[in-house]
């Protein structure tokens, strides 16, 4: 790594300066003549649509690309970063969206692994972390076990593994995605008192309002560059919306019902064990019709992962029983329960919905391997696959120079809407749609609702499970918590608000009337385990 002083002195009014950077991929301008000044104690928030080149520029400015064109200044210094670690020295920290924290470790031995050299493994350390959560308000205990901690918590330990490693500038890349609305306010919470403390914040984000509450300035990009800095005192979420895309701001909302009494899934008293023996689905009975999309609200890890894989045939069910149209199909295979019309929208598309090193047609077939247009006869159909492969791309608006670059080559709001033109291409009569508009642009989610919307009219049944609650109270007909397995309160989506959602996710019931409690008993220990705290 080298560094130089720029001519304007060492203490440079701006803690980081973007000026002129341009990347190329093959085939793709990611970055073109981006600009961006962030000052010093400010947060800082970059937005724009799916495949804008948001991750692109943030991986720059965190040494992980490097550019073509332009420089980087940090405080008035220019610098040019080969790594990673060359941008922490220079006090850059990042938080990826999705966390590198193990499991089975403490907080402490986390913060520490791979920085050793700071204030070695011991005493010091602990002191060091327990000075900075006292500092920052972190509130985050060195000795606590990873896994007994929530997504919230999760999160502030990835911060302060930041801050312990020196960063003056922490990058964060859509940290509100995986959180409910009260972790939300706690997170903002804690970006305001690390600009209290002088440090600045950048960071990605597809949710205009969070935005607009928590941001000094917002840099707007689209198809590469910056196209304006706008000043959240005086910008509506509409005007960020126009300006990203160009486009209005989606809202979603069905009503109107098209639920009928026929019943397309049926679980019946579905439990599923953690390789310890745990249910972790616990007593599970729902049915879902015909024109009815059915919402699943739950705080990360409280069992709706695990549903959705007993459901799919990719987890045994210890006990009880699921029926597609009455068929009994617990213990069918993956590819047979596909076969039956059953569509997958994975939580985790690196893990399940795509293969990432494979060309973007060849992803056509991943999951439809034995239907058309995927083969013909007992052969693969290329020529079938790659004409449907373009046919998704023009009409979910796939961003990417052609079919047959890499997925690993689009942005992840552009798999994520491949994903979901390849599953409603095969015209499912069942959908399990989990986190559909993840890490989607608002005009990309307005486009995938209305899809949802117009299939769920035509008599689709859909299992929706999200993190947003927008999303679930806007879209689902039926809504359910689920907690520590169980479902635990059904909620009115034409009156719940998302705040009473997240004190239902959290155990602490609705507080309203226009719920009533599940399975007999109160939301609170539905298990008798409290212990786990609905993490
Ligand atoms: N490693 C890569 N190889 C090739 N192309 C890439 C690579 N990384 C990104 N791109 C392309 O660069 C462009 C910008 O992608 P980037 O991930 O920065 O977008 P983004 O604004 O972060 O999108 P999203 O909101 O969907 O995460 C896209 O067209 C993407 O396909």
């Amino acid at each position: 790594m080298s560094s130089t002083p720029s001519g304007e002195g060492a203490a440079g009014p701006f803690a980081v300066e973007l000026r002129g950077i341009t990347k190329r991929f093959p085939g793709v301008v990611a970055n073109h003549d981006i600009d961006i000044t962030v000052a010093p104690g400010t947060v800082h928030a970059i937005v724009g649509e799916n495949g804008a080149g948001k991750s692109t520029l943030m991986k720059t400015l965190y040494g992980m690309h490097r550019p073509d064109e332009g420089h980087i200044r940090i405080r008035g210094e220019e610098v040019r970063f080969h790594s990673p670690s060359d941008a922490i020295r220079h006090g850059i920290g990042m938080v990826h969206q999705h966390f590198m924290l193990a499991d089975n470790l403490t907080v402490l031995e986390n913060v520490v692994l791979g920085a050793e050299r700071r204030h070695g493994i011991g005493r010091r350390a602990r002191a060091r972390i327990q000075e900075l959560s006292a500092q920052y308000g972190l509130g985050v205990d060195p000795d606590r076990l990873m896994e007994e901690l929530g997504v919230g918590d999760r999160q502030r330990v990835e911060i302060l593994k930041v801050l312990y490693r020196g960063a003056e500038t922490i990058i964060l890349d859509e940290p509100t995605a995986v959180l409910v609305p009260q972790e939300v306010d706690e997170l903002f919470d804690n970006l305001r008192e690390l600009k209290r403390e002088g440090l600045t914040v950048i960071f990605i984000s597809h949710k205009l309002d969070e935005v607009l509450s928590v941001a000094d300035e917002i840099t707007v990009i689209r198809r590469g560059t910056t196209v304006a800095t706008a000043d959240p005192r005086t910008t509506t979420a509409r005007e960020l919306a126009t300006l990203m895309v160009g486009g209005e701001l989606p809202v979603p909302e069905l009503r109107e019902s098209t639920v009928t009494d026929h019943v397309i899934l049926s679980l019946n008293g579905v439990t599923v064990l953690s390789s310890e023996g745990r249910p972790v689905v616990d007593d599970v009975t729902l049915d879902i019709r015909r024109g009815e999309i059915v919402g699943i609200a739950g705080v990360e890890g409280n069992g709706q992962s695990e549903l959705i894989e007993a459901i799919m045939g990719m987890r045994r069910a210890a006990s009880g029983s699921i029926a597609l149209e009455g068929q009994d199909i617990t213990d069918w295979p993956t590819l047979r329960i596909r076969e039956a019309g059953v569509g997958y929208i994975p939580e985790d598309r690196h893990r399940h919905g795509m293969l990432l090193d494979s060309p973007l047609w060849e992803n056509r077939i991943l999951g439809h391997q034995t239907r058309e247009p995927s083969v013909r006869g007992p052969w693969i159909n290329r020529s079938g696959a790659r004409a449907d492969s373009e046919r998704i791309v023009t009409e979910y608006d796939v961003r990417t120079p052609n079919i047959d670059v890499i997925a690993d080559a689009l942005s992840g709001g552009n798999q994520q809407k491949f994903i979901i033109g390849r599953e409603m291409s095969a015209q499912p009569h069942f959908l399990v749609a989990a986190h559909p508009t993840r890490g989607v642009d608002v005009g990309a989610q307005s486009a995938i609702w209305e899809q949802l919307r117009e299939a769920r009219a035509a008599g689709l049944a859909v299992l929706l499970v999200s993190a947003d609650l927008d999303e679930l109270i806007g879209m689902s007909d039926t809504l359910h918590v689920i907690l520590r397995g169980r479902l635990v309160t059904e909620a009115d989506p034409n009156s719940v608000t998302p705040e009473q959602l997240g004190s239902a996710m959290t155990g602490a019931g609705l507080g309203g009337a226009d719920a009533h409690t599940e399975g007999g008993s109160g939301a609170e220990g539905t298990n008798g385990n409290e212990s786990e705290g609905g993490a």
